[in-house]
Parts: structure tokens; C-alpha cells; sequence
């Protein structure tokens, strides 16, 4: 675990937090601009010091005001990998990847992270002739090459444009799955939570709001505000239990009953944790014949949230004791009459997947 319990104070923000963190895959650090996130991920590698409180990974203390502890940051055995690479110009791609490297007792090797970042072609080249994508690569293969016990990551893909974003990101989930370092990785980007975290802790005006798995966390109302209609969705976690080749389909199984059917060919027995957008959802009282949408599932209408204003209404429905969120209009509500507790037939059209290997593991 890495055990978080510290206070600092930020200006007029009181930074508090009281956390746990798994020590295993991503734990993402959520929230507006100016919660303390930076702040937060300085203090774990050593670049801040908490007014008091106690920092622990595993049974290392890194500090501990009481006893007056307080690790200096290469003490700390964390790499850092901040928004800009900060890569140094006057080093070869692989001059940078080898600075700060251990001399001795070297477990990471240079061609595994080489070939797990791509770099390969990119080693004799001087940073000034890299794409801001390619320089964030070489900034978190030099981070890896110092192995480190804890990498902290603060807004990695913050400073790319959308296209580098989505360049990098499958280097980043393939990080992410093959090496067993915890990542603590600052976004206020939901989708990019979504494709890499396992775990995450909201922060909002120095206080820690929310901090549990993904699943859990995502569910929870204090979430919706940072969600638009649009974004708003539930995650599900399931395993690969049979494919139709023919069809480019995969049949997911939610409970022993249930499945869900997803467009796309997978790997049988793989985690998958699916994204259902809530506007891709919607309810009816009787099972409908003949319907082109595949995934056709028994749930109980749970809560009906509405809002003041709005075209939409969600509906929280119970999917065998899993949460699944439908939008559908006032309109439609109106004219339905539905009631706390019937049983429905929930539509599920569109669902789209990210691995959640880690998180099973
Ligand atoms: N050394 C400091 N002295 C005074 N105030 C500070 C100090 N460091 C940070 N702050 C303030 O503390 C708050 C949290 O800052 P921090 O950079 O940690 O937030 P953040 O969530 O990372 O924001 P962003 O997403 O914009 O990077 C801000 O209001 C900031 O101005």
C-alpha cells in the first residue's frame, strides 16, 4: 500500500488528504484546476514537504513529521514524468535515456523499454528533432530506466495535442500491463482515467472527495458534475466467454445469467471492463420481439435522478446488482409513467471497452 495521510497548506487551500493507494497499476488523481493534484504528487516523490502527516510505501517510510523523517527525492526511489519532458537538449535520445541510470544492480534493462516505448529509431536523434509525443516517451523510458519503486506521472498527455494523445496512449496502457510498478498519474481527463486507472482519488479544494477502484468511484453521484450528459456512462467488468468470428462479436459475461454482447473480436478469458455511455441505453416494459439490438437485459428501475433543467432524465437501474444508467427524455418519462422499483428491459446499444487486466489482478 502506499499510505497517503498528510496536510499542507496551499495559500488559502488546506491540502488534507488520508488515503490508501494500491501498489500495483494506475491510480489517477482527479480534479479541477487548482485542488491540489501537483501539489499532491510533489509531496509523495519529495519535491514538497507536508506542514504534518506521514508518507509510507510498503513497509518504506518516506516521511513521518513526528519522527522527523523526510526522504530527499532520490532517496525516495520515485521517477517523475511532468508535463513537459524536460528532456536535456545537448543529450542524444539515448544519452537522456541513460542519465540517472543505477550503475550497479540494474534489474530494468535498456532493450525492454526501448522496445516497450517505441524508441528504437528515436536513439541517436537530439530532442529538438522530436515530436512532443516522441519527447514524453524518451522523458518516461529515462524515468523507468532509473528504477524506480513508484512512478508519479502529472499530466503526461496535458501539453499534446489530440493526435499525440492518441499516439501515446497505447504506450501507456502497454506500461501500464506489463510492468508491475505503481503508477500515481495525474489527469482531469476522464476518458484518459478510464483507459489507464484502476484506481482513483478525487480531489476538490485541497480535500480528498473520493478514493476507491475505478468501478466504485465512477458510480458515485459526486462524480456526475464533472460529467456532461453526453460523457455520462457506467462501467461494467466482465470476462471474454465466447466469440462469433463471423460476426466480429464477443459475448461478456456480467453474471452467470447475463451477458452482454460487444462489437469486437476478443481474446476468450480476458478482463474487459465496458464503458456503456448512459445515452446509449434505453428502457421498455416488455421484452421487445424482433429487435436488431443485440443486448436486451433484465434490470430493475432503482432511482430516478432529474435535473431542474434539461431535456434528459437518468434512470439508475439494477443489473443484477451491478449500476446501470439509462438517459432518456422528460418526455419519455412522462408518457412511460415508470415507477421506483418495476421490473424493465434495458437496451444497451453502443459499449465501448478497455482492459481491466490490472484491475483483476
Ligand atoms: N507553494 C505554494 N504556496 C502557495 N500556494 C500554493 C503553493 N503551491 C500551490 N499553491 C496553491 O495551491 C492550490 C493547488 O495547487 P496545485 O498546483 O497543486 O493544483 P492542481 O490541482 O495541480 O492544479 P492544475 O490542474 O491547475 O495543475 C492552488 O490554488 C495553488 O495556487
Amino acid at each position: 500500500m502506499l499510505t497517503i495521510d498528510i496536510n499542507k497548506q496551499l495559500g488559502d487551500t488546506l491540502l488534507q488528504v488520508t488515503a490508501e493507494l494500491p501498489t500495483y497499476g494506475v491510480s489517477a488523481i482527479f480534479g479541477r484546476s487548482g485542488a491540489g493534484k501537483t501539489s499532491l504528487v510533489n509531496i509523495l516523490g519529495g519535491l514538497a514537504t507536508p506542514d504534518s502527516g506521514r508518507v509510507q510505501l510498503g513497509e518504506r517510510v518516506l516521511f513521518d513529521a513526528s519522527r522527523r523523517i523526510n526522504l530527499r527525492p532520490e532517496q525516495r526511489g520515485t521517477g517523475f514524468v511532468f508535463q513537459d519532458a524536460r528532456l536535456f537538449p545537448h543529450y542524444s535520445v539515448s544519452g537522456n535515456l541513460n542519465y540517472g541510470r543505477p550503475r550497479r544492480g540494474r534489474k530494468t534493462s535498456f532493450d525492454t523499454v526501448v522496445e516497450l516505448l517505441g524508441l528504437e529509431k528515436l536513439l541517436p536523434r537530439y530532442p529538438a528533432a522530436l515530436s512532443g509525443g516522441e519527447k514524453q516517451r524518451v522523458a518516461i523510458g529515462r524515468a523507468l530506466l532509473t528504477e524506480p519503486e513508484l512512478l508519479l506521472m502529472d499530466e503526461p498527455l496535458a501539453s499534446l495535442d489530440l493526435p499525440r494523445k492518441k499516439e501515446l496512449l497505447p504506450y501507456l496502457q502497454r506500461m501500464a500491463e506489463e510492468l508491475k510498478l505503481p503508477i500515481v498519474y495525474v489527469s482531469h481527463s476522464l476518458d484518459e482515467i478510464l483507459q489507464l486507472a484502476d484506481h482513483m482519488l478525487v480531489l476538490d479544494s485541497g480535500k480528498m472527495v473520493l478514493n476507491g477502484a475505478l468501478e466504485q468511484v465512477w458510480d458515485s453521484p459526486l462524480l456526475r458534475p464533472w460529467q456532461s450528459v453526453q460523457e455520462q456512462s457506467s462501467l461494467l467488468s466482465a470476462r471474454v466467454v465466447e466469440t462469433l468470428p463471423s460476426y466480429e462479436m464477443s459475448r461478456l459475461d456480467l453474471t452467470q445469467d447475463i451477458s452482454l454482447w460487444v462489437n469486437k473480436l476478443l481474446p476468450q478469458g480476458e478482463s474487459i471492463r465496458a464503458r456503456i455511455h448512459s445515452n446509449q441505453v434505453s428502457v421498455c416494459r416488455e421484452r421487445p420481439q424482433s429487435t436488431s439490438i443485440r443486448n436486451v437485459l433484465p434490470v430493475t428501475l432503482s432511482a430516478i435522478e432529474t435535473a431542474e433543467t434539461g431535456q434528459y432524465v437518468s434512470l439508475k437501474l439494477d443489473l443484477a446488482g451491478k449500476v446501470l444508467w439509462a438517459n432518456i427524455t422528460r418526455w419519455a418519462l412522462d408518457e412511460l409513467q415508470l415507477v421506483v422499483g418495476e421490473p424493465l428491459f434495458a437496451q444497451i446499444k453502443g459499449v465501448s471497452l478497455t482492459s481491466s487486466d490490472l484491475a483483476a489482478a
